[in-house]
């Protein structure tokens, strides 16, 4: 009976590939209504429906399994999602409609959904209204924390998180201890005006967005949420990788902006009191003597630190260079990294992190994309070097273990149920997507 069973589930899902395949939309919906949960099945290497809507540019297909919730994440034996394969084929309006969480040089932590309007930051009559504004959304932190809410569930994963967006009277109370920070975020980006709009009515400001900061723990706000379950994740790391990709982005931005807030509340040039100013934006210090407010200082503006991350590919083009630090979960190794310092350059960093690190020297230098990483305020910047030795002595202060990996062993890593010699990091990061990226370069479909 069971295999009876399993060869009835298995011919529903030969149907549907094959219809994805041949672009026949009714067909996909129909066995998808009897049978939702063969929509992330894959028939030969590991191919998906979604994949193969994608191969043959069926946009329709492509947007009623998305549509349905499939996994647009998911890859083939040679390690490409249905976005690689249709960028691939030269599909491009297959590319938009799966690019928009997975984009060409998008990382995780990297999309913009507001608009800053920086030059809105010294406009206090303007930031006034914005702030209490009836559509103005504030985000919550405590102790660099968001508020975030476990109310949906992601398709077979773990528990979605969703930031809880406040309103003005909520927050009004933290808002006038003098210890509470506030930062404009910026507004919501808008698409542009409708022709139907009447020439005499004024264009609105679209809403406003602020982040809220304390150090205090604000347990109080979590009682609010009804039906749905609220909190401030404590192991920020691991758990602000499970917000959505647009989300992940306000977040980057507002944690950073409140972490250099925490650690810099005095003046670095004279020790003095400092006073926030520009949306929060600046910290001006109250010393009217002090130096800092003669000229131009990065000492009151927020701050970013360099880091540069990369993949060092063998000089055979067939390997690449992986590390492990003691930290890492047991298995896992990812890209060498390490802060630019000052006067360097990003590739003069490449080279010099690699050689310390591992002990291999690197000649050319590639970019690829960067991300944001706010813990607290890095921004890592990838890229591709190429070795030109190959002998490996590491720096065991900093790294364990760094190896010679094959495509293979790494494309292996990155396949469900395949046999793995390592685990690479989770999808969010740019490590991922830089091993990613190499495996990609040569499809092989
Ligand atoms: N998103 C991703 O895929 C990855 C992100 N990272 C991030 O990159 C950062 C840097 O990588 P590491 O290998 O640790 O760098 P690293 O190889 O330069 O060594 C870190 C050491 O450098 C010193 N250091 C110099 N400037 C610093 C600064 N501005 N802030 C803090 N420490 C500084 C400290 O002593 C620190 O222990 C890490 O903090 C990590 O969070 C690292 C790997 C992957
Ligand atoms: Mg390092
Ligand atoms: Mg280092
Ligand atoms: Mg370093
Ligand atoms: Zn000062």
């Amino acid at each position: 009976m069971a295999d009876l069973q399993l060869s009835a589930d298995e011919e529903m899902v030969e149907r549907l590939l094959d219809a994805a395949a041949r672009g026949d939309l009714g067909q996909v919906s129909s066995v998808l209504s009897r049978a939702p949960s063969l929509i992330d099945r894959t028939g030969s290497r590991g191919w998906t429906a979604l994949m193969f809507g994608a191969r043959n540019g069926h946009y329709d297909v492509v947007k009623e399994l998305l549509d349905r919730g499939c996994d647009r994440f998911s890859v083939n034996a040679s390690s490409q999602t249905a976005y690689d394969i249709s960028k691939f084929w030269g599909h491009g309006h297959v590319c938009r409609l799966l690019g928009r969480t997975d984009a060409p040089g998008e990382n995780y932590f990297g999309r913009e959904t507001l608009d800053r309007l920086s030059a809105r930051r010294t406009d206090q009559a303007w930031l006034e209204a914005r702030r209490t504004a009836a559509d103005t959304v504030y985000l919550l932190f405590s102790k660099l924390s968001p508020m975030v809410s476990t109310s949906c569930r992601r398709q077979g994963g773990q528990p979605e998180l969703r930031l809880c967006r406040l309103g003005h009277d909520a927050v009004k109370p933290l808002l006038q201890k003098p210890s509470t920070v506030l930062v404009f975020l910026g507004v919501e980006r808008t698409d542009p005006p409708s022709p139907s709009r009447q020439a005499d009515e004024a264009p609105r400001d679209p809403p406003a967005w602020f982040a809220v900061g304390t150090e205090e723990d604000a347990d109080e706000f979590l009682a609010g949420g009804g039906e749905e379950k609220r909190l401030f994740p404590r192991s920020s790391h691991r758990d602000l990788l499970t917000l959505s990709e647009d989300e992940a982005g306000v977040v980057a931005q507002a944690r950073s902006v409140l972490a250099w807030h925490s650690r810099y509340s005095f003046c670095s040039t004279c020790g003095g009191g400092t006073r926030l100013e520009d949306g929060g934006y600046k910290r001006s210090c109250l010393n009217a003597e002090c130096p800092s407010l003669r000229g131009v200082h990065n000492t009151c503006y927020p701050r970013v630190d360099p880091v540069v991350i990369m993949l060092v590919i063998h000089p055979d083009g067939q390997q690449c260079l992986l590390g492990r630090k003691k930290m890492f979960p047991a298995g896992m190794f990812s890209c060498l990294a390490g802060f630019v310092e000052p006067g360097e350059t990003l590739e003069e960093a490449v080279r010099r992190e690699t050689q310390e690190e591992s002990g291999v020297k690197v000649g050319r230098v590639q970019y690829v994309s960067c991300q944001p990483w706010p813990m607290p305020s890095s921004l890592m910047i990838g890229c591709l070097a190429i070795a030109v030795t190959t002998d490996i002595r590491v720096d065991e202060n900093e790294i364990e273990e760094a190896r010679w990996f094959s495509r293979q062993q790494v494309m292996d890593s990155l396949l469900d149920g395949a046999q793995r010699v390592l685990t690479v990091p989770p999808r969010q990061t740019i490590a991922h997507q830089l091993i990613k990226h190499w495996i990609g370069m040569n499809a092989n479909l």
